[in-house]
C-alpha cells in the first residue's frame, strides 16, 4: 500500500499557479525525494502534504484515510506526520533530551531509556542528551530534530531541505545517518532538496518537478540513465548533449557513430551521453581529436573541458591522474550507448556538443 497518494493536486496563489495536477504515489516505507528548480513547488507540495495549507483541488490520502480533498482538511496536528525543518528548528531552551521527549507521546515523556534509543537511532551518543542545541554542531542538530520527528513513529517523515545550511563534510555524514535511520525505523519519507546528487544518493525513488508539474517519478539509476527529456537528463547529472543524425539504429555525431541505447526513428536526434562515458587518449588513439580548455580538480576525479575544432565545446570526467592540461590536444573516444531524442520539426541544429 502506498503511504501517500497525492492525486491532481493543483494550488494557485492568487492568479499564479503553483502546482499543476500533481500525481504521486510514496511507497510504505520509502524515501522519496522531491527534486526540482528554486521555485517549481517542492515547498508547497510538502505543505501540502503536512497539512499547512490546502489544495485547491485534488486530494492527498495517508495510509489510506483522506487528509485533503474536496471538503475535507484534517489539521496539521492530527495527520501524524513529522517534520524536519531546514535548520532544525529545535527549542533553544530546552535539552536534547528535552527536544526529543517532546516528540513523544505524553506518557512516554519521562522514559529516559527511549529518549536514549531514538538518540542512538540518529547515530547520537546518549551522552548528549543533557546539552542544549546551540552545544551541538550543525550536524548533531539536524540529527536530534529527526529523532524528534521519530519519536511519536509517524506515519510520514517530511524533510525540508534539512542538509543545506551543512558544510559539505558534515552534510556526507549526516545525509548518511540520516538514511539509516530512517531504515532503521521503517519510516516513509519525503525529502524535498534542488540537489540532485542528494536525491540520487539517498532516495528510493526520485520525483522531478519542473514548473509546478511532476515531469518523471523514477528510481534513481533510471532517472539518470533514462531521463524523460534533456531538461530532465541536464538537471539530474552532467551532460554531453549532441547534435546527430539517426540512421538504421546508429547516432552519426562529432564524436563519431554511437550506438543507441533504446529505438529512435531515422532522422534528425540529440544524443544524450554523460561525461564519465568519455574516454580521453593521446591524439590519434581513435576517435575525434579535442583541445582542452581547462581542467576542474576534485582529487578522486576531474573535469575536463573540451573543445572541437569545429567549435562545441563539452566535458569529460577523467581520474585523478594523468590528466592533460589546458592547450593539450586529446582524442576523445566513447564507452557504451547513448540515449536519444528526436527531433520534432524543422528545428535547426544549435551547438552541436554541450
Ligand atoms: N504564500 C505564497 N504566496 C504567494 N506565492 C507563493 C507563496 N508560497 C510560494 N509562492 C510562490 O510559489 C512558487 C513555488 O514556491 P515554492 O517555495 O514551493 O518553491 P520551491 O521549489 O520550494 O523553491 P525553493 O527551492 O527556492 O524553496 C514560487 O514562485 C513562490 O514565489
Amino acid at each position: 500500500m502506498s503511504a501517500l497518494t497525492v492525486t491532481c493536486v493543483t494550488k494557485s496563489y492568487g492568479s499564479t499557479p503553483v502546482l499543476t495536477g500533481v500525481d504521486l504515489r510514496v511507497p510504505e516505507g520509502g524515501l522519496t525525494a522531491l527534486l526540482g528548480p528554486s521555485g517549481c513547488g517542492k515547498t508547497t507540495l510538502l505543505r501540502l502534504i503536512a497539512g499547512f495549507d490546502d489544495p485547491d483541488t485534488g486530494t492527498i490520502e495517508l495510509d489510506g484515510r483522506l487528509v485533503a480533498g474536496p471538503d475535507r482538511s484534517v489539521a496539521a496536528h492530527r495527520r501524524h506526520i513529522g517534520f524536519v525543518p531546514q535548520e532544525g528548528g529545535l527549542f533553544p531552551h530546552l535539552s536534547v533530551a528535552g527536544n526529543v521527549a517532546f516528540g513523544l507521546p505524553r506518557r512516554q515523556r519521562r522514559d529516559g531509556g527511549r529518549v536514549g534509543e531514538l538518540l542512538g537511532l540518529v547515530g547520537l551518543d546518549p551522552a548528549l542528551a543533557q546539552r542544549s542545541p546551540h552545544q551541538l554542531s550543525g550536524g548533531q542538530q539536524q540529527r536530534v530534530a529527526l529523532a524528534r520527528a521519530l519519536a511519536p513513529e509517524p506515519s510520514l517523515v517530511l524533510l525540508d531541505e534539512p542538509f543545506s545550511s551543512l558544510d559539505a563534510s558534515l552534510r556526507e555524514e549526516t545525509r548518511q545517518a540520516v538514511v539509516e535511520a530512517l531504515s532503521a525505523s521503517g519510516a516513509t519519507a519525503v525529502l524535498v532538496t534542488h540537489d540532485q546528487a542528494e536525491a540520487l544518493s539517498m532516495a528510493d525513488e526520485v520525483a522531478v518537478l519542473r514548473a509546478g508539474r511532476l515531469v518523471q517519478l523514477a528510481d534513481p539509476r533510471t532517472l539518470y540513465r533514462s531521463p524523460r527529456d534533456l531538461d530532465v537528463a541536464t538537471f539530474v547529472g552532467e551532460s554531453v548533449v549532441l547534435d546527430a543524425d539517426v540512421r538504421d539504429g546508429l547516432a552519426y555525431s562529432a564524436l563519431g557513430v554511437l550506438p543507441l541505447d533504446r529505438d529512435c526513428r531515422d532522422g534528425l536526434a540529440r544524443v544524450l551521453l554523460r561525461p564519465e562515458q568519455l574516454r580521453l587518449g593521446a591524439p590519434g588513439a581513435g576517435g575525434p581529436t579535442a583541445r582542452v580548455r581547462g581542467v576542474d580538480f576534485f582529487g578522486h576525479d576531474a573535469r575536463v573541458r573540451l573543445q572541437l575544432p569545429s567549435g562545441p565545446t563539452f566535458s569529460a570526467r577523467s581520474e585523478g591522474r594523468d590528466l592533460p592540461s589546458a592547450g593539450d590536444d586529446v582524442s576523445v573516444t566513447v564507452v557504451g550507448a547513448a540515449l536519444p531524442f528526436p527531433v520534432t520539426g524543422a528545428v535547426p541544429i544549435p551547438d552541436g556538443v554541450r
